[in-house]
């Protein structure tokens, strides 16, 4: 039996990248993406929206939902300040295996814990299993059919605060039209749209930031 993509990606890391040295993992997908294959990371052009937010924000606090290999969990974590903490939920098994050595590659597990299962059934755990008040920073790129129940879950579980900023990749591609007329729409949120590109691809694509008032 053959290797796969992931698995493929993370040869890839352990054969190029520097241990602990987040960026070149990070350069190291990105190359494998655009030369070798295409594979569904936030990439470098929305990733450097991703690292603004993230930079300007400066989380204690932040949930990932959809790990995938790790990319964006690795680009998250290497800009937290000491003592932050990013949650990562992944519910592919295998994903999750090669997204676990992709973070310790970038020597990032101190800042990160990857939670493997649904979303659906972790984010109402949040609290009891992982002693989180609130997040400060949410960052989207899961099935995008799970964006708008997500949401909703999130603030139900009061896992939202004042000034909570949510960002969600793939908007436009493959889309994720009820949870933007949700946001765009609520009077709970101020969003707006960062027009960019599906990684690696000059497909439009873009993300959307949106603050929870509270
Ligand atoms: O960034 C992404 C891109 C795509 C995707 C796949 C195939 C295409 F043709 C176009 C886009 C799927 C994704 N699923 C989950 C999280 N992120 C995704
Ligand atoms: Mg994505």
């Amino acid at each position: 039996t053959g290797s796969t993509r992931p698995q493929r990606l993370l040869r890839a890391v352990q054969k190029k990248a520097t241990q602990g040295d987040p960026q070149s993992v990070i350069a190291t997908i990105d190359h494998f993406c655009r030369h070798s294959e295409w594979a569904m990371n936030v990439g470098d052009e929305k990733g450097s929206i991703l690292d603004s937010v993230v930079t300007e924000l400066n989380p204690s606090s932040a949930l990932e939902l959809g790990t995938y290999c790790g990319y964006s969990t690795v680009r998250i974590a290497r800009l937290l300040p000491p003592g932050s903490k990013l949650i990562t939920l992944e519910f592919n098994p295998a994903y999750a295996a090669v997204a676990r050595q992709v973070i310790a590659w970038a020597g990032l597990n101190d800042k990160v814990q990857l939670v493997e299962g649904p979303s659906g059934d972790l984010i109402p755990q949040m609290k009891e299993l992982f002693g989180v008040q609130t997040f400060d920073f949410v960052f989207l790129d899961h099935w995008k059919d799970r964006y708008l129940p997500d949401t909703k879950l999130l603030e139900e579980c009061g896992l939202l605060r004042k000034g909570t900023v949510l960002l969600a990749d793939n908007v436009i591609c493959p889309g994720t039209p009820e949870y933007l007329e949700y946001i765009r729409n609520s009077s709970r949120y101020e969003s707006r749209y960062f027009k960019s590109h599906l990684e690696y691809t000059k497909v439009e694509d873009g993300l959307e930031k949106s603050v929870f008032l509270g």
